[in-house]
């Protein structure tokens, strides 16, 4: 466990206005949370240092604005729904720098909690901009990073201020590592890690290195169609980074090397469109039509999965199987999620999963609960198992 300073070595914070990173960038639909997971995580470290008197000052990001404001990006929303989760009044500013946020702040009595707009609606955010991290610590005394989903990312808010304020870790930031480690750290083998979602640019280069950590990897949803593709397979007008075609070679070329089983789609279901009620067939991955997107992975290869999972003796999940927000594309997520549990429930597997889109499928398929472990961090869970250092823990180290 690496050793960083927590909320226990805070002293006294009475009055003092602490910067807290969290994550809250949470499945929406509709401008409505559909699942509150990452909210109910940071919950207790927002409450303890509300409790103590502090002004709890709240920086997140959601989606990704590339620096520009975008109405849809808001987090205006999210201010609601962690009002409600926390049982608290949270005040919103909108903007998260500037004489905005900066009346909001001065307007805070302690105790308060404020949430600040999305950190990415400036394009220093991400740039981890020096002059950007100065117009957000004017605002604060004392820098808390609770954000371990955000943790792999080296953006002002999540590596940048610790350098300019006294900084803490928070309790999800602890506890994640520490769960981590306890179900990772020496894994049982094999390992069977199961990858799938839509971040297949982000996430792709990652899979090099954890071919070289897991015995199994499976592969599905959005990034199945990029290795699909790679290998020469139609998919149609499936989500899918052509561009990508040579990393997914190379991934598979070094899996070879190292002994890992690389795991794709035999099957998959097809749509013309991704709407509740849309027609869809059930078709061989080699005669998917150029017409449609492969939008879930077909029965042959949740039969597939299951039987790796059976062999792991550890699981690693991020990514749905397939786009399971609207049904029937929910089906090979929810058996091969009910499956694992059901594996770990019997005490021979042991199951970790993380990630804002999969929690939500766990929790849609009512099995979160039964997993070993669910983190709440998806990317940061990959890179911290494929041995990484990521930069938000790091600096709070050093
Ligand atoms: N075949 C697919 N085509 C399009 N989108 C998909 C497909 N499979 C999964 N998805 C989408 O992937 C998203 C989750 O991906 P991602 O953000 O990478 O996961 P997480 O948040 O758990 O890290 C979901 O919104 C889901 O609809
Ligand atoms: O949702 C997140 O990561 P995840 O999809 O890997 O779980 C984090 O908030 C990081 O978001 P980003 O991948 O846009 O930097």
């Amino acid at each position: 466990m690496p050793a960083f300073k927590t909320l226990d070595d805070l002293g006294d914070i009475a009055g003092k206005r602490v910067l807290v990173r969290v994550d809250l960038n949470v499945p929406m639909k509709d401008g409505k949370v559909t699942d509150t997971t990452r909210i109910e995580r940071v919950a207790p470290t927002i409450l303890e240092l509300s409790d103590k008197g502090a002004k709890v000052i709240l920086l997140a990001h959601f989606g990704r604005p590339k620096g520009t404001p975008a109405p849809e990006m808001s987090l205006a929303p999210i201010a609601g729904a962690t009002e409600a989760t926390l049982d608290r009044r949270v005040h919103f500013a909108a903007d998260c720098i500037g004489d905005k946020a900066a009346a909001a702040v001065s307007a805070m009595a302690g105790g308060d909690i404020l949430l600040l707009e999305n950190t990415r609606f400036h394009a220093g955010e991400e740039k981890n901009d020096p002059d950007f991290v100065a117009a957000l610590a004017a605002n604060g005394d004392i820098y808390v990073n609770d954000a371990f989903s955000a943790a792999h990312r080296a953006h002002a808010s999540t590596e940048g201020l610790a350098h300019r304020l006294p900084a803490f870790a928070g309790r999800t930031m602890q506890a994640e590592l520490e769960a981590l480690q306890k179900g990772l750290g020496d894994p049982a083998r094999p390992v069977a890690a199961i990858v799938g979602g839509a971040k297949v640019s982000t996430k792709i280069d990652l899979l090099m290195n954890l071919v070289k950590k897991v015995d199994a990897l499976v592969i599905g949803g959005g990034m199945a169609n990029t290795f699909l593709a790679a290998r020469g397979t139609n998919v149609g007008k499936s989500l899918c980074e052509h561009d990508l075609a040579a990393t997914a070679k190379q991934i598979m070329v070094e899996a070879a090397s190292a002994g890992c089983a690389i795991v794709l789609p035999v099957d998959g279901v097809v749509a013309r469109e991704f709407k509740t009620g849309a027609e869809s067939e059930v078709v061989d991955i080699d005669a998917i039509p150029s017409d449609a997107m492969v939008l879930d992975v077909g029965p042959k290869t949740v039969d597939a999965v299951t039987g790796w999972i059976e062999r792991a003796a550890t699981l690693v999940w991020n990514g749905p199987l397939g786009a399971f927000e609207i049904a029937p594309f929910d089906a090979a997520t929810v058996a091969a999620a009910k499956f694992a549990a059901a594996q770990t429930e019997d005490g021979r597997l042991v199951s970790v999963a993380g990630g804002g889109d999969t929690v939500a499928a766990l929790n849609h398929a009512g099995v979160a609960d039964d997993f070993t472990y669910v983190s709440t961090a998806g990317g940061a869970f990959l890179e911290w198992m494929e041995g990484k250092p990521l930069p938000g823990v790091e600096v709070l180290t050093s």
